[in-house]
């Protein structure tokens, strides 16, 4: 369809070249020579480069003298780092998190190797540094904070070059791609060009997490404008300064941009990450049948959401199939919250031997709006098959607000996807004491940390010390006082992704089914011991994320399997994987 250019042909050739030289996963031959070694952080070992690699590869005489060995490099960056969080103490938290954020960003752009060894071992302290809550902040400045460019850049300037411009990326393998058109960052809204912060984060997890080879990942971004006002009127705004493009002449963009990718690494698998609802339902439709593609805040929060949802009636002493009669209230009716209610119809269908949502589910919608119902006008397709009719409402009318619904419903969960700080205020979590549920659960998952429906501390404070708790991005447990903790979750999709991304790649699928989402799901569930429920305990440690990625990974990889979707990877191929 579309056509090679004399340009695309010949950056074909050079990357061919190229990537014979230096890009070769596993003990690789380094073609480069001298000061363009050390300048890639893909092969620079810093002052670690024994003697022999100084003259075999002309670094000799470009590096003071004395050899630093990796170990020595790693406790040196260890050692700034805390001096930083110590020489911070006090300093207010955002431009603390933020030079932490400078001084792995540096890492990173100087010395790979280091980086993700640092990363991979201290991870549990540097996720909120790299992903959620920082990678906001990170966003939100970005133009600023920019110095050097990773991962790539379509803009809407580009169309009819995407072909060729797919063969400027040095790789010549690319395993994983997350990209974005920055149209809903977080729940930061519009962030244009600089939401590539977040394609990059999500990419530094699979790397830590699925032991992703970190040059073959590809974070991408979609600058196809932005609404942004203040952002437009930024001198130093890094992207197109133009309203975003829509309807065709938009997802003419993101064609393009697929075909392109397809063409160059059939065997890529793309998450879509942070796009606003109608285009992540849209481009989800369109291309989750042609490509190894998943969207993340529809499909990966949907699982990780599940298992708690899951855990939590596992943690009220209840049988699984209990699932069915949970009274649930969701707030929020966007890509996230509407994900969660189709897996959840799914779980419901399946337990239920049903095809479809049983008429009597218990779930309930809210949105900016208020409670959804039937009667609601320009009632929204995807949150049709939720909206109540007024026979089920307890007497609810349209519109009702969420106070008002959380005193009626008496919940078994409130989940919120809304993007709203603080809007389970102290009226909805005491109405919240009111549930029915002896131990009534409460999800306050949007991100960054500003953005959650509500603290920890507030939640127990005003809906009981009895409840389950978790949060998108990660918070303090909480001191109930008399040596009792509040345990504080991180439902986050972070869970779910890496393995669903790692799973898919190694089956060598040609797309990701709701099945092999379903395993995931599954899997997360199943992985929590009954006495860890018990304590309120959900979800597994974030420093144990490889384990619980690697368990995610074979669900996935077994679910593409049994479906016969597995056709190998490398040099595993459709028999060995059975
Ligand atoms: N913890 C996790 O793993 C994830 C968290 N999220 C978070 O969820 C939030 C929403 O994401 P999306 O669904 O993609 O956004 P979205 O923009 O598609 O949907 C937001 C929804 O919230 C509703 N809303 C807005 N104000 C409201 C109010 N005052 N009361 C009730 N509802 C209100 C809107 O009507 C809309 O339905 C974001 O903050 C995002 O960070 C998203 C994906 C994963
Ligand atoms: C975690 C995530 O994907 C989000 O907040 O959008
Ligand atoms: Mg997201």
């Amino acid at each position: 369809m579309w056509r090679v250019t004399r340009s695309a042909a010949a950056n074909l050739r050079r990357t061919r070249r190229f990537s014979v030289a230096a890009t070769i996963p596993g003990p690789c031959m380094v073609h480069k020579r001298g000061a363009d070694i050390l300048h890639d952080p893909w092969f620079n070992k810093d002052t670690a480069f024994p003697l022999t690699e100084r003259d075999r590869l002309g670094l000799r005489g470009l590096l003071p003298p004395r050899i630093i060995s990796f170990e020595q490099q790693y406790a040196r960056f260890m050692d700034s780092y805390r001096s930083l969080e110590k020489n911070t103490q006090g300093q207010p938290e955002a431009s603390v998190s933020l030079a932490k954020w400078r001084i792995l960003n540096r890492l990173h752009d100087r010395n790979e190797t280091l980086y993700y060894r640092v990363l991979i071992d201290n991870i549990k302290d540097f996720a909120p540094i790299i992903y959620t809550p920082t990678v906001g902040l990170v966003c939100q400045n970005y133009s600023g904070l920019f110095r050097r460019p990773r991962g790539m850049y379509f803009s809407a300037k580009d169309k009819g070059e995407m072909m060729s411009m797919i063969y400027n990326w040095p790789a010549q393998h690319v395993d994983m791609i997350v990209v974005t058109d920055g149209s809903r960052i977080l729940g930061l809204g519009d962030l244009g060009v600089q939401g590539i912060g977040i394609p990059i984060g999500k990419l530094d997890v699979y790397v830590a997490a699925a032991g992703m080879n970190p040059q073959r990942v590809l974070p991408v971004m979609h600058d196809v404008g932005t609404n942004n006002q203040k952002l437009l009127e930024d001198p130093l705004y890094l992207g197109l300064r133009q309203p975003r493009l829509e309807g065709e002449e938009y997802l003419s963009i993101v064609d393009e941009f697929v075909e392109a990718v397809h063409t160059r690494w059939p065997k890529a698998v793309v998450q879509f990450e942070d796009f606003q609802m109608k285009w992540a339902f849209e481009t989800l439709q369109r291309y989750r049948k042609r490509l190894c593609m998943f969207n993340d805040d529809i499909q990966g929060t949907a699982g990780v959401a599940l298992a708690g949802l899951l855990g939590a009636v596992r943690a009220q002493g209840r049988p699984l199939t209990d699932f069915i009669k949970q009274k649930i209230v969701v707030v929020g009716a966007g890509s996230a919250g509407i994900g969660v209610l189709n897996m959840a119809v799914q779980a419901v269908s399946r337990m239920a031997g049903a095809n479809g949502l049983p008429s009597d589910h218990q779930f309930y919608l809210i949105d900016k709006d208020g409670l959804v119902t039937k009667e609601r006008k320009n009632l929204d397709p995807s949150a049709a098959p939720f909206a109540k009719y007024p026979e089920e409402t307890k007497g609810l009318m349209e519109g009702a607000n969420l106070a008002e619904v959380v005193r009626k419903v008496k919940p078994d969960v409130l989940l919120g996807l809304s993007g709203v700080g603080g809007i389970f205020n102290e009226e909805v979590l005491k109405a919240m004491r009111e549930s029915d549920c002896p131990r009534p659960a409460i999800f306050a998952m949007s991100n960054p940390t500003m953005n959650a429906e509500c603290t920890p501390a507030d939640a127990f404070k005003y809906a009981g010390e009895h409840i389950v708790f978790a949060g998108g991005s990660p918070f303090q447990n909480v001191d109930l006082g008399n040596g009792k903790v509040g345990h504080v979750n991180q439902a986050n999709n972070m869970y779910l992704f890496p393995g669903i991304g790692l799973g898919a790649l190694l089956s060598g699928a040609r797309l990701i089914t709701d099945n092999m989402l379903q395993a995931a799901a599954e899997c997360l569930a199943i992985y929590m011991s009954d006495e860890e429920i018990s304590k309120g305990v959900l979800y597994p440690s974030i420093g144990s994320i490889r384990e619980i990625t690697a368990e995610v990974g074979t669900a996935v990889l077994r679910a593409a399997i049994a479906e016969d979707l597995a056709e190998g990877h490398g040099e595993v191929g459709r028999k060995e994987l059975r």
